[in-house]
């Protein structure tokens, strides 16, 4: 049975929960300039055939030396959320730094996801830096991107939650280098708890489901 005994329309401002926000249009573009290039660095990192120690040492210097500069400045406050504007004229919180989806985090595909009239959408080809058989991307990232998806679908269907279960079926393996459709969508909701529903498709087929329990957060009183 489909309950829906407290639909969200209230959009819960992270900095009622102490949390700085950042918007994503004052995201500097050198400083996406550098994300992108450090995620380039990680795959060059982890395909590299060069066996050569100077070689070798002088990038771990190199990149040393970057890390050092960049040290200099303070961090980033834990749990930093951006402010993005999404099509549609609707705006959604995200943390700066998640490993799917935040705006600076180099290790992070990166998934943008969209709504669509069921719920969100997004594309995403991966490389060998998510790799787990050969040639394939690995299940821990399969249901990361579609514990993202489901997240986001939720979130911007009601108010933001956390997964407190998701199931993946695994139904055929997903392969890097080609694009993969992510999509999700709320099923029902009964008071805090948001049942939603995400698939993977590799050319049109179904390579992995999600089945999820999102349990939204309480507002601050
Ligand atoms: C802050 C503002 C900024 C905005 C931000 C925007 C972000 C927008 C994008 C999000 C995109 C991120 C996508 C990644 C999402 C993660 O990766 S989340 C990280 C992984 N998940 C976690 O760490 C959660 C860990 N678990 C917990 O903290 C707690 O167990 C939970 C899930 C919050 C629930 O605890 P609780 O709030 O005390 O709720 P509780 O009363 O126990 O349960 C509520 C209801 O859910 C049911 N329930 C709870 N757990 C389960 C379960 N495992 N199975 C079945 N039923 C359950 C209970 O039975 C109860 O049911 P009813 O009694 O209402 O019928």
């Amino acid at each position: 049975m489909t309950v829906n005994t407290q639909p969200a329309t209230e959009r819960p401002d992270p900095r009622a929960f102490g949390l700085p926000v950042v918007e994503q249009d004052d995201i500097p573009a050198e400083l996406r300039a550098l994300v992108g290039r450090v995620h380039d660095l990680i795959g060059a990192v982890a395909n590299t055939t060069e066996t050569d120690p100077r070689t070798l040492a002088e990038a771990a210097a190199a990149v040393e030396g970057v890390t050092e500069r960049l040290g200099r400045a303070p961090r980033r406050q834990i749990g930093t959320m951006v402010r993005r504007d999404l099509p549609g004229g609707a705006s959604e919180f995200g943390t700066i730094s998640n490993i799917v989806a935040g705006d600076t985090n180099p290790a992070a595909p990166p998934l943008s996801l969209v709504p669509t009239a069921e719920g969100v959408r997004g594309e995403v080809t991966l490389d060998t830096v998510y790799q787990g058989p050969p040639g394939l991307v690995h299940g821990g990232w399969i249901a990361a991107l579609l514990d993202q998806a489901v997240g986001t679908a939720s979130s911007l269907a009601t108010s933001p939650g956390l997964t407190a279960r998701l199931e993946i079926d695994y139904r055929s393996p997903t392969p890097l280098f080609n694009p993969l459709e992510i999509t999700a969508e709320v099923e029902r909701t009964e008071r805090r708890k948001v049942y939603v529903n995400g698939r993977i498709r590799v050319n049109g087929e179904i390579t992995a489901q999600a089945r999820a329990l999102m349990v939204r957060v309480p507002f601050p009183e």
